[in-house]
């Protein structure tokens, strides 16, 4: 049998529709359920391995995507809503009632600003974009996953269409990349290129050189 990777995942991943324009999330409260409208389709949806994104019970990997966060609108219920961890990067904020990431959006200085991180499954409505890849794949190994199993993990990803990566997708990476080096400042590459050309000489290493030289200058 197939190794089980996640719900939407294990028996055929539904089609994306044309026409989806976006729709609302729901939390798994039978009570007083948190709801959340993204407007306008996700954008790079994927599968992560990471111990930090949202999984339903029994899962080994998670399904997460993005959406601008000024089309990201909490609908009802947001006072069950509280952040995570504040000093990631993605602010997710969970359900206080049933643990489900509702949306995490990205506020710091970084190529996502601007973004949120949402768990299209939660949608009430189909026809969201298909996960294109799978992400921090290794990192299922810091979540419980047997070492010894991640051939097979990414197997299964493979073979349902998914690439496996360690980190983001190479296409993610590089704009990650491309962005830290336009966001480096002109000072910051003078003084990395003058501390590669003269390096700091070590503490007490002149002073050490200078009384060896003036002592043998005593002894003629
Ligand atoms: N090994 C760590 C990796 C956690 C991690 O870096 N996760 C990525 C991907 S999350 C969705 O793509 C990330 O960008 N995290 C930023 C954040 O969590 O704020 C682990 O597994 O914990
Ligand atoms: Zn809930
Ligand atoms: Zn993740």
């Amino acid at each position: 049998m197939a190794i089980k990777l996640h719900p939407a995942l294990d028996n055929g991943i539904a089609p994306e529709a044309s026409d989806f324009a976006g729709g609302v999330l729901v939390c798994a409260c039978s009570d007083r359920p948190v709801r959340v409208r993204v407007e306008g389709q996700i954008a790079h949806n994927h599968v992560c391995g990471c111990t930090k994104c949202w999984k339903p019970t029994g899962a080994m990997m998670s399904i997460v995507a993005v959406a601008p966060t000024d089309k990201v609108t909490v609908l009802e219920n947001g006072d069950k809503l509280k952040v995570v961890d504040s000093s990631a990067l993605i602010q997710r904020y969970a359900c206080t009632g049933c643990g489900v990431h509702m949306h995490g959006p990205v506020e710091r200085d970084h190529p996502f600003k601007g973004l949120s991180f949402v768990h299209p499954e939660r949608f009430e409505s189909k026809g969201w974009a298909k996960p294109g890849f799978a992400a921090f794949v290794s990192s299922a190994i810091e979540a419980g996953v047997d070492p010894n199993r991640m051939e097979e993990v990414r197997g299964r990803l493979r073979e349902i269409g998914l690439e496996p990566y360690d980190t983001l997708s190479p296409g993610l990476m590089d704009h990650i990349a491309t962005w830290t080096v336009q966001h480096r400042t002109p000072q910051t590459t003078v003084e990395a290129a003058a501390a590669v050309a003269a390096p700091a000489p070590r503490p007490g290493l002149l002073a050490r050189i200078f009384r060896r030289l003036s002592g043998r200058q005593r002894k003629h």
